[in-house]
């Protein structure tokens, strides 16, 4: 069986985070484990509270699985502080471990801080050349590149700079835009728009997490990015479809493999 590690935070309302990506991880057929970067006190509404985990510990988890596992794709969340982020840049170095997805999650939809402006920096200059692919949102892409995004030129100049600071391959969502929520992937080569239909619905949370999952796993199973991206889009679209009625904000996307099966999406190698 293919496996994927999370190295995120914990969303205690489930939509987020570590349980939204090992939920994502099961529905696409890998193996998922996880490291726990912060723990956050969450709901459908806010984020009332976050706890770090000390530095060790991140470090230990990290070294943990990757002793011991086989470890096929690496999603990056959540990373809280400049520490975190050094410790998890210095062991994805030490263990070099293929496919590392990285999505720069900086705020909630709710505006709380989930990255300290001040770790920044380490962001863009240890994190981001590790990895495969990073996945920024139109607001986080803003933030990398000093710019504002409004316009389809707008998502192309911005995936030429975010990949110059040294990821492999830059995937733009355009969900944050009017219209449908198409997404532009750029290699270093070639731009491929990823087409998307809105559904109207404020169920969307943990929408960047559940992607950023389910791209991670179809890379753990061997598929080339541009169809791993594709095939996870189609994921997200069926998880926001079926999103979840829960709590009083921003309910939950779902995860379920036998919707997934009968779409004929579902693939476990
Ligand atoms: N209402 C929606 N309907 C369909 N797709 C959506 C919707 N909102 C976001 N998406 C898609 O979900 C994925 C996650 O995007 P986004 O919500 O922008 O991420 P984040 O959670 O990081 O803000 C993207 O592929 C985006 O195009
Ligand atoms: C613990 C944790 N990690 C990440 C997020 C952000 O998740 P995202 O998928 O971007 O969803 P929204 O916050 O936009 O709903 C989070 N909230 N908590």
């Amino acid at each position: 069986m293919k496996t994927a590690l999370t190295i995120a935070g914990s969303d205690s309302g489930g939509g987020a985070g570590i349980q939204a990506d090992l939920k994502s991880f099961a529905a696409n057929g890998v193996y998922g484990m996880s490291v726990i970067t912060a723990i956050t006190a969450q709901n459908t509404v806010e984020v009332r509270s976050v706890q770090d985990i000390d530095l060790p510990i991140v470090k230990d988890q990290i070294s943990a699985v990757l002793d011991d596992i086989q470890v096929d794709a690496v999603k990056i969340g959540m990373l809280s502080s400049e520490g975190t982020v050094e410790v998890v840049a210095k062991e994805l170095i030490h263990y070099q471990p293929r496919n590392i997805v990285l999505d720069p999650v900086m705020i909630s939809k709710g505006g709380h801080h989930l990255l300290r402006e001040q770790a920044m920096e380490a962001l863009i200059l240890k994190m981001l050349p590790l990895a495969t692919l990073i996945t920024p949102n139109i607001p986080e892409a803003e933030v990398i590149t000093n710019r504002s995004i409004k316009t389809k030129e707008d998502m192309k100049a911005a995936c030429i700079e975010i990949h110059a600071l040294g990821p492999a391959a830059v995937l733009l969502k355009g969900g944050h835009l009017e219209g449908e929520p198409e997404d532009l992937l750029y290699d270093g080569n070639d731009f491929y728009w990823i087409a998307g239909k809105r559904i109207h619905t404020k169920n969307t949370h943990g929408t960047g997490c559940t992607l950023s999952s389910a791209i991670a796993a179809n890379l753990a199973k061997d598929m080339p990015l541009l169809e791993a991206v594709k095939e996870a889009k189609k994921y997200i679209l069926i998880a926001i479809e079926n999103s979840l009625e829960l709590g009083n904000g921003h309910g939950p996307t779902h995860h379920f493999y036998d919707l997934y099966e009968k779409a004929g999406l579902y693939r476990s190698r």
